[in-house]
């Protein structure tokens, strides 16, 4: 099987053109196949209040209603995938820029209201994304980019969280692929303590999870980042890290970088 890396950069790194710009370069530089998820929640948040629409975010997930759709639309498709396409085109990388629409690659189900009604957020399901079709890009010397953005086969777009279409991503190509996921953001991994970059967990299991969940030292967008995180590695895929954007270079360093989990 052929080596494949999923990385997905979040919404602090798209904001930080320095931190970017050296992430893209050092992504160029990852050999073999690879495919890069970008969120941008950051970003569609700051748009929406210039357009005088307060974001709503619970649990980190967004209430997509038909104003905010046509936000992220053009913030995730358009602003932010493009630019980060011409950035790779310029570092010689042959990437092209996707949502789950385009090639009918990543399908989901608007999102049942509950208690809440999430408007038009989409939850992927079993047989949501197709690998053979992800598969013959990569064979056609393309690495594509994903955005956070989804569609119903209906003619609906739907907005769906960046971490988990990585994590689908890569649960459904490890049949195909020796698939390593790594969710790179601002910090240098999961930390003992949030403000003390020193105290990085370098290995975290679903025993130790549970218990750094009680004791509150994980929260917030960290927690549905685990639970994605916990999902690829229980479903095939061969390693999982979650670490800083700049420490990507270190990936082929026997020592990794960050914190990579394990079942
Ligand atoms: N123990 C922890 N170690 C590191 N980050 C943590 C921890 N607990 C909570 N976090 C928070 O999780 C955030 C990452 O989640 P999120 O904001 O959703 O990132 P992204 O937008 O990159 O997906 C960090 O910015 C940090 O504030
Ligand atoms: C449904 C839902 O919440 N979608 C996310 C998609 C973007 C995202 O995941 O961005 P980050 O990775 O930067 O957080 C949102 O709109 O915020």
């Amino acid at each position: 099987m052929q080596a494949l890396h999923i990385i997905k950069i979040g919404g602090n790194v798209i904001d930080n053109s320095e931190n970017l710009h050296r992430f893209l370069k050092d992504f160029t530089a990852l050999e073999g196949y690879k495919i890069l998820v970008h969120g941008g929640g950051k970003v569609a948040t700051q748009v929406s209040e210039t357009m005088g629409i307060t974001a709503k975010l619970v649990d980190g997930r967004r209430i997509t209603d038909i104003d905010t759709l046509r936000i992220v639309t053009m913030v995730y498709a358009g602003l932010i995938n493009k630019n980060i396409v011409a950035q790779l085109q310029r570092y010689g990388n042959n990437a092209i820029g996707l949502t789950g629409a385009d090639g009918d690659f990543i399908r989901a189900k608007k999102r049942p209201v509950k208690t809440i009604d999430y408007g038009f957020a989409g939850d992927l399901f079993d047989g949501s994304i197709n690998p053979e079709n992800i598969s013959k890009l990569l064979d056609g010397g393309f690495t594509p980019v994903f955005c956070a953005l989804t569609h119903d086969g209906e003619g609906q777009m739907l907005n769906t969280n960046a971490d988990t279409i990585a994590s689908a991503l890569a649960v459904a190509l490890s049949g195909l692929y020796e698939t390593t996921l790594v969710y790179c953001f601002e910090k240098k991994g999961v930390l003992q303590d949030i403000n003390d970059e020193e105290s990085l967990i370098r290995e975290i299991n679903p025993e130790r999870y549970e218990k750094l969940k009680t004791e509150q030292i994980i929260h917030s967008g960290m927690l549905p980042k685990m639970d994605n995180a916990f999902t690829a590695i229980s479903c095939g895929v061969k390693a999982v890290i979650i670490g800083h954007s700049d420490d990507l270079g270190r990936l082929k360093n026997k020592s990794g970088f960050g914190t990579r989990l394990s079942k």
